[in-house]
């Protein structure tokens, strides 16, 4: 008599971040997950990434060389984990040779919010006193913010949701500018006081999404992955976004938004460059094929550097990299 013995499924082992919108974000996969595949074991492992421990060095002057992701991709490189949940938008452009990008999920509202003192709870960016002090530590934000309410005055704010929020709460702060998506998931909607429309300002890339990395050559996870997790719209709309941001990018933080679009096979893609001083905007749309999603952002990058954002960025590159960062570039500016 002969059996068939088959062999237990494997353990699938995802790795996070320890902050409370990491945990939040990877046990909703985990959750998916486990919804699919009953019979299997997801186990999540968390680790401290570089960027949850500094937290005094500006963000601007670290750059995208993948302070947030670093630790998660050891674990999957070393076989100690399988698969790692990210905000996309924390996930660098280029992956480690040996990783990939497995799949991308539905997006939250990828714009930012004004959140605000409870002292100005009557007020919107367009109200805000002249002097008033609004906290972010992205270029970005930065950059457009101040091509729009130039009497408004910036100041840096690091750390977590929650040490943000405490920070503009005592008052250090008349308002800061925070994701839309990251005060959903924490249950924190409320303190969305004003939703940012794209002419104002244009979100990150990839802002909302959740990205989820793997190993290349691991097909099962990368299976599994693509069928409970991938939200194609969303995936096409990132992977515009990514393309655009890898092609203009050049090793530091710089204020590139985006906003993007699907209608049936027809994908819209809108990219800005500003300078730090907001003086100098630069944007253009492209629209396509979804199919073709990367080789738009790719031609939309192309696009904006020939009329003129190559020169900004090669200019904010220098000005980064000569000062302290972000803090010492808004006080040579003031
Ligand atoms: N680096 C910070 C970060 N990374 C992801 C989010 C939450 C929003 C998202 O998933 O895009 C945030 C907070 C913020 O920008 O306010």
């Amino acid at each position: 008599m002969s059996s068939i013995v088959s062999s237990p499924a494997r353990t699938i082992r995802i790795g996070s971040r320890k902050s409370q919108l990491a945990l939040v974000q990877t046990y909703w996969v985990q959750e998916q997950l486990q919804k699919h595949f009953p019979d299997r074991t997801f186990e999540v492992h968390t680790m401290s990434t570089q960027g949850d421990k500094i937290l005094d060095v500006p963000l601007a002057k670290i750059g995208d060389k993948g302070l947030f992701t670093k630790e998660l991709e050891q674990g999957m490189l070393d076989n100690d984990t399988d698969l790692a949940v990210h905000s996309l938008k924390d996930l660098p452009t280029r992956l480690p040779e040996g990783l990939i990008l497995g799949c991308v999920t539905e997006r939250e509202n990828p714009a930012d919010a004004l959140v605000v003192h409870e002292k100005h709870k009557d007020k919107q960016l367009e109200t805000l006193p002249a002097g008033a002090v609004v906290g972010t530590s992205s270029l970005r934000r930065l950059a457009q913010l101040r091509h729009h309410f130039p009497h408004l005055a910036f100041k840096d704010v690091r750390g977590n949701l929650n040490t943000r929020l405490a920070k503009l709460d005592a008052g250090e702060y008349d308002a800061i500018i925070l994701a839309v998506a990251g005060l959903n998931r924490l249950g924190m909607s409320d303190r969305v006081h004003q939703i940012i429309p794209p002419e104002v300002s244009l979100h990150a890339v990839g802002q909302g999404a959740l990205g989820i990395e793997c190993r290349t050559d691991d097909t099962e996870v990368l299976e599994i992955l693509k069928k409970v997790l991938e939200h194609t719209p969303t995936a096409q709309r990132c992977y515009a976004e990514r393309a655009f941001l890898r092609e203009l990018e050049g090793g530091c933080q710089v204020p590139i938004g985006v906003n993007t679009s699907i209608e049936g096979d027809t994908l819209t893609l809108t990219g800005l460059v500003a300078s730090l001083d907001g003086q100098r905007v630069i944007k253009d749309t492209i629209t396509g094929a979804t199919a073709d999603a990367e080789q738009l952002g790719i031609e939309l990058a192309q696009r904006l550097r020939q009329q003129g954002a190559k020169e900004i960025l090669e200019e904010i590159f220098i000005q980064v990299n000569r000062s302290g960062g972000l803090k010492e570039v808004l006080q040579e500016q003031e």
